[in-house]
């Protein structure tokens, strides 16, 4: 078995129009794998396809794997995504633990949630604004309250989609610095798409360069 997301021979076709592959990548647990390309190649689709929300008119042909169990047929819920978007899609009627608490599974105990919330809030560096209305934070804020709503649901995989590229370059930097270690941290699978080529030598695993596929 192989620990870790494997593509396999995947090919994606967009109605009757190749879009990328067939192409094989192995990214290990622990390790972020950057996924770069012309606007317009078929990165989002990419990680789309991987999480099983892809529009109905994309169809791919190879295997998912995760450690060891292919995951291409398995609804959404049951492949445990964890995913980071540029828009960070916070639920702007929930409050910031709120929006942390939607990524806790159901059944908890309501001190449990608390505390589990509270963690995540100390750790992102955002202990006391668990009552705010996220528009009332800073992109950074924001970006750091989607990471913890993203690891409290504990993923098995992360998949982000230049998630920073509405900060300013210092921000960042700092952040994805953070976010990275963390992941590491958890020990999964990830990939970032990227046109930032700094961005995708700090992720450190392999780079999977799409070019528009021929024919
Ligand atoms: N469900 C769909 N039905 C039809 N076309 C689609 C669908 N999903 C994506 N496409 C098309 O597939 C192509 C690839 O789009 P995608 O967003 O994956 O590219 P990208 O590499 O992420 O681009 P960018 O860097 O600009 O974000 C585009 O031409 C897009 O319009």
């Amino acid at each position: 078995m192989t620990a870790g997301l494997v593509l396999d021979r995947l090919a994606l076709r967009i109605h009757d129009r190749p879009l990328i592959g067939p192409l094989d990548l192995t990214v290990p647990a622990g390790v972020i794998g950057a996924v770069v390309g012309p606007s317009g190649v078929g990165k989002s689709t990419l990680l789309a396809v991987i999480a099983g929300i892809a529009g109905p008119g994309v169809t791919m042909a190879g295997r998912v794997w995760l450690d060891g169990t292919a995951i291409d047929g398995l609804p959404p819920e049951a492949r445990r995504v964890g995913l980071m978007m540029q828009d960070d899609l916070l639920f702007p009627h929930l409050t910031v633990a709120a929006n942390i608490g939607f990524g806790l599974p159901a059944g908890l105990s309501r001190a449990r949630r608390r505390a589990l919330i509270d963690a995540a809030l100390a750790e992102a560096g955002l202990a006391g604004l668990g009552g705010r209305d996220p528009l009332t934070l800073s992109g950074g804020q924001r970006a750091r309250v989607a990471l913890m709503r993203m690891l409290v649901a504990r993923p098995r995989m992360v998949l982000m989609d230049e998630p920073f590229a509405r900060l300013d370059r210092p921000l960042a930097h700092r952040l994805r610095t953070a976010v990275f270690a963390r992941i590491r941290a958890e020990a999964v699978p990830t990939l970032i798409v990227t046109h930032d080529p700094d961005e995708a030598a700090a992720a450190g695993g392999p780079v999977l360069d799409l070019q528009a596929a021929d024919g």
